[in-house]
């Protein structure tokens, strides 16, 4: 085939165009988030059943339980440890498992940190061996200190462990020795457990490192969070109400201060990754948040009544206007901010930036783009008035916001018209390859679409949430990663009104998954780059700034191509998509008269049920080479494989 590329750019490709699509899904809690520790601070338990002792257990004739503490560390941890030990005992403790397992390095300095009370005063000490213990019991570090019986108000510990040594495994357990001095059984109550490891940019509070450096590397360019589902209420998860959606007020501030909440997939969400966390993320990894706010609707049940939407409407102005706005760039006036805080805060009266700078952080975060709930084509019925009135009171507030509709693109009617639709799609590989025309037809009337969710998740279009057993994927293969690919070309052709796209779901922990296959899959001490993953760092990070149309591939065909030029270094980027099993000659016709006689080329390729797992994570790995280029560049794409050719030319 050959391919004549038009001299003239068709419109140029929004920086926005790949990113990531992120919600706690097997992914924050024990994943991104660097929190070591599971059930850390007893949220959401019920004292005295089996799961409010999960992850912990007692060693050596300690006898631990949780309980309802009559004073608590906080009003929104109501929960303690309480742990009594035999006198004089020098092994008596409790341990935590960690999230299937905890990473120790002897090259990190860990900060391990709980809370403790005696609930009766003695005039004992009793001192606190902290440690990191492979589950064979050997010591790896180990920091102490002794704490005097007549402390019966709240103390905090703060100990910095150092292993000597690096565990071969994550089979390790963080454990608390209690020795007290005297002959006395001694009781003491525990709150608010942390152990972090050092994280992403050294943030505290922050990201585990080897994610995010993975999720980086990516290249995105947005974020889409904190949901999907788990921005929602999921009613028959242990009879869920409104209350239980995802709040960011509950979400910032003091760890003592976030409640957690029970999450749409089956755990409790600790909420230490919260508001402000992910906003540094953005940040520090330079991608802008696709920030969703909760709608009204309660998955799988009810919408609230439209007159009962103005408090959840302030709450997502808060949210909006949680200083994020004023960006740099002053899209909107610091009076506005006055007027919005002065009128709307509950807080009453803060300066602009008052609350952020409070948590370290006095300049402002970028939010451009708000959307609307998720998935409300569950919920179109109630949806144009949500819709209506949440874009209506956001908008006033911040009219340099572009605002995102989660039902089906044009149905229901909505008012005002949607910027943009968030369009989410789980289909076969074959699927993929054949819709890689999807957008062409759609009209160019100023209505621009974000393709928030898509994946080729299983090969039977009968079956597609179904079971390995029935075609489910539990990673993505070298034929659901070209399908994919093949898609995006399509994607990157329709980028003047498709401004943004994110494979769903990001982040797996293997050893508790709610949804397969994923982007990144990881345990508690490796990540595993799927071949997905290297598809979208081959379109993000090979991205270029207008779009050269071309001789268009055939739409019932299994190759596709997307032409793109990077003006600032005269480099035509060639992305090409082969989904099917066998190779295709290409020749490229280029319409430049001084083409480079050599360029880069990036090939994925594999067979086509190979995937990266955690057995064997580099079975499919980009490989990078010269090839000879000219006016006419002629290439064969292997089958199942993603190409990225780069050439100066001018
Ligand atoms: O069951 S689904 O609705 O398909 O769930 C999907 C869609 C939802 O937005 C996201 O949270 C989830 C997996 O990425």
């Amino acid at each position: 085939t050959t391919v004549s590329v038009s001299a003239t750019a068709s419109h140029a490709i929004p920086t926005t165009l790949f990113g990531q699509m992120f919600e706690d899904i097997n992914s924050g809690d024990g994943g991104l988030y660097a929190e070591m520790l599971q059930n850390r601070a007893f949220q959401q338990v019920t004292p005295g059943t089996s799961d409010a002792l999960d992850f912990w257990s007692a060693i050596a004739g300690a006898n631990i339980a949780v309980i309802a503490d009559p004073k608590p560390v906080s009003d929104a941890l109501p929960n303690s440890l309480q742990v009594s030990v035999p006198g004089k005992s020098t092994t008596a403790g409790f341990a935590n498992s960690g999230f299937w397992g905890i990473n120790v390095n002897s090259s990190w300095t860990y900060t391990a940190s709980f809370y403790y009370k005696f609930p009766t005063s003695s005039s004992q000490s009793v001192k606190f061996t902290v440690e990191l213990r492979s589950a064979s019991g050997k010591t790896l570090a180990s920091s102490a200190t002794t704490a005097s019986g007549t402390a019966t108000t709240w103390k905090q510990v703060q100990l910095t462990l150092k292993p000597t040594t690096s565990a071969p495994d994550v089979n390790n357990q963080f454990v608390v020795l209690v020795q007290p001095s005297g002959s006395a059984t001694t009781t003491v109550d525990f709150a608010m457990f942390s152990l972090f490891p050092p994280t992403f940019k050294g943030r505290s509070n922050g990201m585990r490192m080897d994610i995010a450096e993975t999720l980086v590397e990516m290249g995105p360019k947005f974020f889409r969070f904190p949901g999907g589902n788990n921005l929602e209420v999921r009613p028959s998860c242990r009879g869920q109400t409104t209350a239980t959606r995802w709040q960011w007020n509950a979400t910032v501030g003091s760890l003592l201060d976030r409640p957690g909440r029970v999450g749409d997939w089956g755990y409790v969400n600790t909420d230490g990754l919260g508001l402000l966390e992910y906003l540094q993320f953005f940040e520090d990894a330079d991608m802008e948040p696709i920030m969703a706010v909760w709608s009204g609707y309660s998955l799988g049940g009810t919408s609230l009544p439209e007159n009962e939407l103005a408090p959840y409407i302030q709450q997502s102005i808060d949210q909006a206007c949680y200083d994020l706005c004023c960006s740099a760039s002053g899209h909107l006036s610091l009076y506005a901010l006055d007027q919005l805080h002065y009128s709307r805060s509950s807080q009453g009266y803060r300066s602009p930036g008052a609350l952020r700078a409070s948590l370290g952080h006095p300049e402002p975060f970028t939010l451009n783009y708000v959307e609307i709930g998720n998935e409300d084509f569950f919920a179109a019925d109630t949806y144009p008035y949500r819709f209506q009135d949440f874009v209506g009171n956001l908008s006033k507030a911040f009219p340099q916001l572009t605002f995102i509709a989660t039902s089906d693109v044009g149905d229901p009617t909505l008012t005002p018209t949607p910027q943009a639709y968030d369009v989410h799609v789980y289909q076969t590989p074959g699927w993929f390859a054949q819709n890689v025309f999807s957008y062409d037809s759609f009209a160019r009337d100023g209505q621009k679409y974000f393709e928030g969710e898509y994946a080729a998740i299983s090969t039977n279009a009968n079956d597609l949430f179904g079971t390995p057993s029935d075609g489910r994927l539990t990673f993505p293969t070298m034929q659901s990663s070209s399908g994919e690919a093949a898609f995006m070309t399509g994607l990157e052709r329709n980028s003047d009104i498709v401004f943004a796209a994110s494979y769903a779901p990001l982040l797996q922990h293997v050893n508790s998954t709610q949804w397969t296959p994923d982007l990144v899959s990881f345990d508690a001490g490796s990540v595993v780059r799927s071949t997905s993953f290297y598809t979208q760092k081959l379109f993000a990070t090979n991205q270029g700034d207008e779009f050269m149309p071309s001789t268009l591939p055939n739409q019932n065909g299994t190759v596709f191509w997307s032409i793109s030029r990077l003006t600032s270094t005269l480099e035509v980027i060639i992305k090409i998509a082969n989904s099917g099993n066998s190779s295709a000659q290409l020749a490229f016709a280029l319409p430049f008269s001084d083409v480079a006689s050599s360029g880069t080329l990036q090939l994925l390729t594999g067979a086509e049920t190979a995937s990266n797992t955690p057995e064997a994570p580099n079975t499919v790995v980009p490989k990078t080479s010269t090839i000879t280029t000219g006016k006419t560049i002629d290439y064969t794409a292997p089958a199942f494989s993603v190409s990225i050719i780069r050439v100066v030319a001018s």
